[in-house]
Formats: structure tokens, sequence, C-alpha cells
């Protein structure tokens, strides 16, 4: 395994704290106030960040620019794709450092990123790489006034610079969903990983310097949001677009920010995603499928169904499965024998979670399992665990029932008809996913298709071709990235028109 400056470096009373320095123009740099990261499975400090400040984002953002403009900008496609392609295989083989990484950060339990976080952060890098090859621009003949012709065709360049901004919850997963493709359309990116989660982030950094990646096409600034890092980047001149996965309410101030240099901006916001399942449902199938959507990352998952309504002729048979389902997970810390439930990202966040959990019964829900905080022994006693809660009775207009929880919760409801399921599956501001679980082939498609979201699944959930669209409707953001939709936004087009 190769030595890692994150995980070789100590700090503290004898104590491990990985420092996590800013990553400019190919160097990793002194400086910035520190601040203390965290592990949720047990509350103890594992690692120090430093906050960049307004010199160092502006030092990024030089950077990048003239790198945009020299060596990464100009590189032959197949070269730069190379490049990308061995991001992706030393991520495999640093493979260890990253599930370490990223455990650390967020206390999720190991066979989780083992098979999700980090496989995916590879995978990224390598399909994007794929298929900026094989995209078309496009190309129209026109006839002209005069009776000749003439030809248009677009070719597509780099933006420029990209403020990457993303979250905690799938912290590699969801910054690389974004770098990679802005890379492989030959960008600069400064990257602001959250202030929960930025270890995996920095060790990228590293990988970038060994792979031969030209110093200032891939840089890391720490910090926070308001005042802080992020908002330098989402109000710096020099940077062309900002690519944003977090909170709706990040990013109306990210929007506000952005405004005074019109910047390009691709939002994935919150949700309060739907599920519905009809009587003729593979039963097994859609309990199972739900369990694991309900309650995978401990419903730290921006896809999550946070309402799941049922055909009444099911319903108790539904509550009562789900239930079993929720009572077998077992918490604990990312190692210990047999957890599939890690904690939440924080303290802040349990806090915030279990107070939905008080609102519940305030708004007179039934609570079906759960509802509270597990009592869990050694160092797990320190970490920022709730139990998963499900619960039945609400009506459609409660706050629980309309604001995303974020936590490992859901609320179960009757339908009687499909007209019904679909009124209320739409009835909410936001539009990211659902999950639709039928064994009628016309209904799958008829329902699947009026779901008002970016993301509709059938008999499935989280179920990714990276290739697809990907995105939400009404207040779970805009713009789509994903495939050709990814290089469209991080690219600009120029239509070439020549006269014949
Ligand atoms: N639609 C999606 O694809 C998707 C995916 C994952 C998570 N999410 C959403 O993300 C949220 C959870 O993540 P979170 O709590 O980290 O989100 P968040 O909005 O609190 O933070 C996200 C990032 O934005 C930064 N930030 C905060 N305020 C900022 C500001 N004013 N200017 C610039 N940057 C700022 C944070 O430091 C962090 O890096 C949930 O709402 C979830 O639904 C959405
Ligand atoms: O928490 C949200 C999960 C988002 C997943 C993706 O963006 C993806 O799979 O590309």
């Amino acid at each position: 395994m190769t030595t890692s400056t994150l995980v070789s470096a100590k700090g503290g009373a004898g104590t491990q704290r990985r420092p996590l320095r800013n990553f400019i123009d190919g160097e990793f740099v002194d400086g910035g106030l520190p601040f203390e990261i965290r592990n949720p499975a047990t509350g103890a400090v594992h690692a120090v960040a430093y906050e960049a400040d307004a010199t160092m984002i502006d030092s990024a953002v030089a950077a990048g620019r003239r790198c945009v403009d020299g060596e990464w900008g100009q590189m032959p496609l197949v070269r730069r794709r190379a490049l990308l392609a061995q991001v992706a295989a030393r991520i495999e083989e640093r493979f260890d450092e990253f599930l370490e990484a990223e455990i650390a950060d967020t206390g999720k339990p190991r066979s989780m990123a083992a098979h999700l976080d980090i496989p995916r952060g590879a995978a990224n890098f390598r399909i994007f790489a794929d298929f900026i090859a094989s995209l078309p621009d496009e190309a129209f003949e026109m006839d002209t006034p005069d009776g000749g012709r003439a030809i248009n065709y677009s070719v597509r360049k780099p933006l420029g610079v990209v403020g990457v901004i993303s979250p905690w919850n799938l912290p590699l997963l969801l910054m690389t969903w974004k770098v990679a493709p802005a890379m492989a359309c030959g960008n600069a990116v400064v990257v602001k990983p959250s202030e929960e989660t930025p270890s995996t982030t920095t060790l990228l950094a590293e990988v970038m310097n060994e792979v031969g990646i030209p110093a200032g096409a891939f840089n890391v600034v720490h910090g926070f949001g308001p005042g802080s890092a992020g908002e330098m980047i989402t109000s710096h001149p020099g940077i062309r677009a900002i690519t944003f996965t977090g909170e709706t309410r990040t990013g109306a101030a990210i929007m506000r920010s952005a405004a005074a240099t019109t910047k390009a901006l691709s939002f994935e916001l919150g949700g309060k995603n739907p599920a519905i399942v009809f009587a003729d449902a593979d039963f097994d199938a859609a309990v199972a499928g739900l369990a694991r959507a309900a309650f995978l990352n401990t419903g730290q998952v921006c896809l999550a169904p946070e309402r799941i309504y049922v055909e009444r002729p099911i319903f108790d048979r539904f509550v009562a499965a789900m239930k079993e389902k929720a009572e077998a997970l077992r918490p604990g810390l990312p190692d210990a024998d047999g957890t599939d439930l890690g904690p939440l990202i924080s303290e802040e966040h349990r806090q915030k979670v279990l107070e939905y959990y008080r609102l519940a019964i305030e708004e007179g829900a039934t609570l079906v399992t759960g509802g509270g905080v597990p009592a869990l022994e050694g160092l797990a006693a320190g970490g920022y665990f709730v139990e998963p809660t499900i619960w039945t009775g609400l009506p459609q207009n409660a706050r629980v029932t309309r604001e995303e929880i974020f936590g490992p919760c859901c609320h179960i409801a009757p339908f009687d008809s499909e007209e019904e399921a679909i009124g209320l599956a739409n009835d909410t501001d936001y539009g990211l996913a659902s999950s639709v679980w039928t064994r009628d082939l016309s209904r799958a498609h008829r329902v699947g298709r009026a779901m008002n979201v970016g993301i509709s699944w059938v008999n499935s959930w989280f179920l990714r071709d990276l290739r697809t669209a990907f995105g939400g409707a009404k207040q779970s953001g805009f713009g789509r990235e994903g495939g050709a939709h990814s290089i469209a936004f991080y690219s600009e087009i120029t239509n070439i028109c020549i006269k014949v």
C-alpha cells in the first residue's frame, strides 16, 4: 500500500489526526484556519482540515485558468482520456486508503463504502473518459437566400474554471460525478468538498499528481459555505460555472451569489421522494427494495423514499413487513460484525432528525417502530446514531410528510386507486426521484411517466446507468447531468456556419 500523506502524519495528544491541506496548482499548500473532522460513528476527531482564504481561492482559480488555456485545455482528447482512465485505475489501486478515509469521515458500514462509494468514484472517471470519445457533434446543412448552401457544425470547448461544491452523504461518489465529466471536457476544477467529509477529495488530489494530471487542472479548497470557501467560489469572477449538490436552501443562496457574474449553474438539490406499491407488485421484492431505499446510508440519500403509498389491500401486511426489516437493522461501528446501519453525519444533523421524530408524534403519527436513539455500547456510544423509524397516519399536509428529513425514516399511507396514488405522489414541492412497484406492464409505463420527477424507477431504486439523465424537477434542482447531459453542461459550444 502506498504511504499516504494523509495517513502518515500525526497530531494531537498521541492520536492520529490526518492533516487535510488545500491543494492548489498541483501542490499541497500550508496555511488556513484549522477545523476538526469527526468520525460520526464514535464522535472522535480523526482529521484536521485547513479553511482556504480568499488568496488561496484566487490562486486556485488563476492556476485553473492557466491550465485550461495551456496544457490541459489544449491536450489532445486521446491523451486527456488516457489520463482520466489512469485516475480511475489509481483509485482502484489505492482502494483501501479511499475506503478508510470515507469510513472515517462518514462512519458508514465498510461494506457499503466498499460496494458503492469507492467503486463509483473510480467508475465516474472511466465512464466519462470513454463516453466523451463517442459523442457526436451536431451538423446541419441549410439553404441560403441566394440559392446556395451553408453547413453548420458545432464544436465543444472547455467552459473554463468550474466550481464544484459537494455534500457529505456520498462524498467521493457525488464529487467525482461532477469532476470527471468537467475534466473530460478540458475544464479545470476548483472543488470544495463538504466540511464534514473532506478526506477522499484530498486523497484524490494525490492521485491526480501521481498519474500526471497537469498542475492546476484539479484544485481542492476546504472550508464552509457562507463567508467561507463555498461563497468565495460562487462569487468569484474567474469561475464560469458552478455545479452543486446539496440542500435546496443552499442552492438558492448560491444562485444569488452567482448572479452577479452570470455563471452557468447545475443544481442537484433536496427531495421528498414518493414510492407507490400496487397490490399486484412482487410483494417481497417491493419490501426488500423499499426497506433498502428508505434505510441505506441511514436514509442520507437524496433519492430515498420518505413517503410510501401502498394500495389498501396489502397496506397492513406491507407495514408489518417494513417494520420487521427496520427492526432487523444493526447499528454499529463500520467494522463491527453485522453492522448494516451507520450513524448520521453529525450531532447537529441528529438533532434535526430527532426534532422531526418528535414532530411526527405531535402531528398525530402512529409510531410503527423506532423514533429514538439506540442504546449502543463502547466507542459507538459516542456516535450519532438514531433508530430506523416508520410512521403511519399522518395527513398529506403534515410537515413530516412535506419536508425533507434526510434520516432513516419513512411514512407509509394507503391509497385506493391509481389516480389517487399519482396525485399523492406528485403533491410535493420537490421532484427528484420516485419508485413504483407493479407487475402490470402498462401501468408501469403509465405511472412511471406520470411521476413529476427527474428520475422515475419502476420495480427498482437507485439503479444507475451513468449515461442517463440525472437531476430533479421543481425544487429538486435544474439542469441534468449524466452522459451527454454532463458533456453539454461542461462545454462551451461554438457553432461554425460556412457558406459553400
Ligand atoms: N439531488 C441530488 O443529487 C442530491 C444528492 C445528494 C444530496 N442532495 C441533498 O444534499 C443535502 C445534504 O447535503 P448537505 O447537508 O451537505 O447540503 P448543504 O447544502 O448543507 O451543503 C452542501 C455543500 O454546500 C456548501 N455550502 C453551504 N452553504 C453554501 C453557500 N452559501 N455557498 C456556497 N457553498 C455552500 C457546503 O459547505 C457543502 O460543501 C440534502 O438536502 C440532499 O437531498 C441532493
Ligand atoms: O444522495 C444522492 C445520490 C445521488 C446519486 C448520484 O448522483 C449518482 O448515482 O450519480
